[in-house]
């Protein structure tokens, strides 16, 4: 058990799963994108350690990038969600991959969607480490999925409530 600020989690999913689950998405992107020249484009903060994990188990070549999204305030999703940091690319007819730590109302890929539509990428495809299908209720496929887990709060390998616990390198679930 540990404690974040005043919230106590307990232990949930292992490095094991976690690398399993990261080892599955490389194959097939390596599948899917090789002599694509794709670029991906992690989804900060959560999601630097499992950009970061997919990046360098991509074998062919690609270019790498970052947008900086904000929309959680403790453990709830405002449902406004901020761009941070925007794009500094030209991705006019490329192939975009999203890496995501986590999609959860998807309120955040909403507004990805909008972004990359108006930047006029050729197609892009979602990859995320989990997804919470109970809470998800949008249309953007999500089409590489690590876990699927359910509607409770994690934190963990990049997830965090209010800014502690992404360093943790195995996933913690809320206390009930
Ligand atoms: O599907 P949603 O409900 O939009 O949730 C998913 C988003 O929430 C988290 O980001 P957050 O807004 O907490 O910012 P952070 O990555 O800086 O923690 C996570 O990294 C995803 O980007
Ligand atoms: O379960 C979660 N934990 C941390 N951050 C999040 N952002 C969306 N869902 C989550």
């Amino acid at each position: 058990m540990i404690k974040l600020h005043d919230l106590e989690f307990e232990p949930y999913i292992s490095e094991k799963e976690i690398n399993q689950a990261i080892e599955e998405i490389s194959g097939k992107l390596n599948e899917d994108y090789k002599g694509k020249m794709p670029v991906f484009i992690g989804v900060l903060n959560g999601s630097f350690m499992v950009a970061s994990e997919i990046i360098k188990r991509f074998d062919h070549d690609c270019e790498v990038s970052f947008v900086k999204m904000g929309s959680y305030v403790g453990t709830q999703s405002t449902g406004n969600v901020k761009t941070l940091v925007g794009l500094n690319q030209n991705l006019k007819g490329r192939q975009v991959v999203l890496l995501e730590d986590i999609v959860d109302t998807g309120n955040t890929l909403v507004e990805l969607d909008k972004i990359l539509t108006e930047a006029g990428v050729e197609d892009y495809k979602v990859a995320t480490l989990f997804l919470k299908p109970e809470a998800y209720k949008k249309n953007i496929p999500v089409k590489y999925v690590g876990l699927e887990i359910p509607n409770k709060f994690i934190v963990g390998f990049g997830l965090d409530y209010d800014g502690l616990g992404r360093n943790l390198t195995q996933v913690y679930k809320r206390k009930e």
